[in-house]
């Protein structure tokens, strides 16, 4: 399955951890991510991870182009709650898409948690 993981500043490091964590049920998997994100992922983890544009410079948009043309089946989306981010309209409309087209969306470590299950439980049927 396509997964994709993406993570404000503040946030990036939570993501990363929980990746590495559960780096067997993720390497299992497509993995897709804005640029520093998944950079950084692919530096702690050693996974394999399809970049596109960082966040900022379309990034967000990039992923939400994939969830249109129905490519994505996950997504964590660490978002941090207490900063501006200059491309918020781009982080309304990946959000906004996950629930045009029901995708399953994570945007913090506890939604995270359960997600991940949902995910094994999956690979296991
Ligand atoms: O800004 C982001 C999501 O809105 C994340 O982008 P980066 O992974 O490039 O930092």
């Amino acid at each position: 399955m396509n997964i994709a993981l993406i993570a404000h500043d503040k946030k990036k490091d939570d993501l990363i951890e929980f990746v590495d964590l559960h780096k067997d049920v993720f390497g299992y998997h497509t993995l897709f991510a804005t640029g520093t994100t998944g950079t950084r992922v692919m530096e702690k983890t050693g996974l394999n991870v399809h970049r596109f544009q960082s966040g900022p410079l379309g990034g967000d948009q990039e992923i939400g182009a994939r969830i249109a043309r129905g490519e994505m089946d996950f997504v964590f989306f660490f978002r941090d709650p207490l900063t501006a981010q200059p491309h918020e309209p781009d982080v309304t409309a990946l959000v906004r898409l996950c629930d045009v087209y029901s995708v399953p969306l994570a945007t913090n470590l506890g939604t995270a948690r359960v997600l991940i299950d949902g995910i094994i439980e999956e690979q296991s049927e």
